[in-house]
């Protein structure tokens, strides 16, 4: 490091525009040097003063990043994180390929996952309820949320899972994300203003992903968009059944030492299946997300 280069955290990015934190919570707006860094929330950093903002000149090593990869772009979510908090509801209904594809990338990037279901005031939590059951059995921990109809007590369920860690906050539109936010962050619409307007987009967009400290910083939210476009294009569709928990205790088992556990005969996993050992909406998202993404790619 040179003597002029101070270290940062990444609390925001929009495309090359980031905002660093210094260790002092100091605020700058700072630009990737160079074409071929990126910089996503939750790196740290080495940068320089430029004038009124800041040059990055190096990234630190991470100790690990969660991506998505679509045909066309791939988008890198967020850095070093401890979990992932991924927030569904009954109502909208969420998206069990959606969340089955959450949870292949998190595998995928070795991060751990928990799934709040959130909106359990509702009747159609029951639904999502059952629809989670193959989940929490294969050791997905479900934490029950009523967010805004509960949210002392919602929060206080959350409060040991994101106590001193940092936490990637998933979800589809509608299932209560900013309203975690707002409950778990005070003072999170005033981070998000002073950061929209340093990096000079709206306040209310929600094309970035941002870093909320928790109270006393003892942990911290990241805030994402992108879930509906979920793709895992990054990920071998040979490597698949092994990051799906449910599915690897069977892999060895099959005739063939390369089943692709499509339509091989003496497949382990198909024969589980067929037991019920494997739930049938996870047998048939595997064959849906294998197929997706052994197809040739188009560009
Ligand atoms: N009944 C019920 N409604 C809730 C609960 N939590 C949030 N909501 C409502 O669900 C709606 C969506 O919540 P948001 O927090 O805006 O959801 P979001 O995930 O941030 O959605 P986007 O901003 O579209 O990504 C709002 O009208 C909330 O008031 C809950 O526990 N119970
Ligand atoms: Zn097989």
């Amino acid at each position: 490091m040179t003597a002029a280069q101070q270290t940062g955290l990444v609390v925001a990015a929009h495309g090359r525009h980031l905002i660093v934190e210094s260790a002092d919570g100091s605020h700058r707006l700072c630009h990737l040097r160079g074409k071929k860094t990126e910089a996503v929330v939750g790196d740290r950093v080495r940068w320089a003063i430029s004038g009124d903002e800041g040059v990055v000149e190096a990234l630190e090593p991470r100790r690990n990043l969660l991506w998505r990869q679509d045909e066309w772009r791939s988008k890198a979510f967020a850095a070093n994180l401890d979990r992932i908090l991924v927030l569904v509801a009954g109502e909208p209904m969420f998206s069990e390929s959606q969340l089955t594809r959450a949870l292949v990338a998190a595998a995928h990037a070795g991060i751990d996952t928990v799934i709040g279901l959130n909106k359990t005031d509702l009747p159609a939590a029951d639904t999502a309820r059952e629809r989670l059951a193959p989940y929490r059995a294969m050791g997905v921990p479900v934490v029950e949320l009523a967010l805004k109809a509960r949210p002392a007590e919602s929060l206080a369920a959350l409060q040991p899972l994101l106590a001193s860690r940092t936490t990637l906050v998933l979800g589809p539109s509608g299932a209560g994300k900013s309203t975690l936010i707002n409950r778990a962050v005070p003072g999170a619409d005033a981070q998000v203003g002073e950061i929209s307007q340093a990096l000079g987009t709206g306040r209310h967009t929600t094309t970035s992903t941002r870093w909320y400290w928790l109270t006393g910083r003892n942990g911290a939210l990241i805030d994402s968009p992108g879930f509906q476009a979920f793709g895992l294009h990054h990920v071998p569709a040979t490597d698949l059944a092994s990051l799906m928990p449910d599915l690897a205790p069977h892999l060895g088992g099959c005739r063939f030492y390369n089943c692709t556990h499509r339509h091989e005969p003496g497949c382990a996993l198909r024969a589980a299946a067929e037991r019920g050992v494997i739930a049938p909406s996870r047998w048939r998202l595997y064959g849906e997300l294998f197929d997706e993404l052994s197809a040739p790619q188009r560009y």
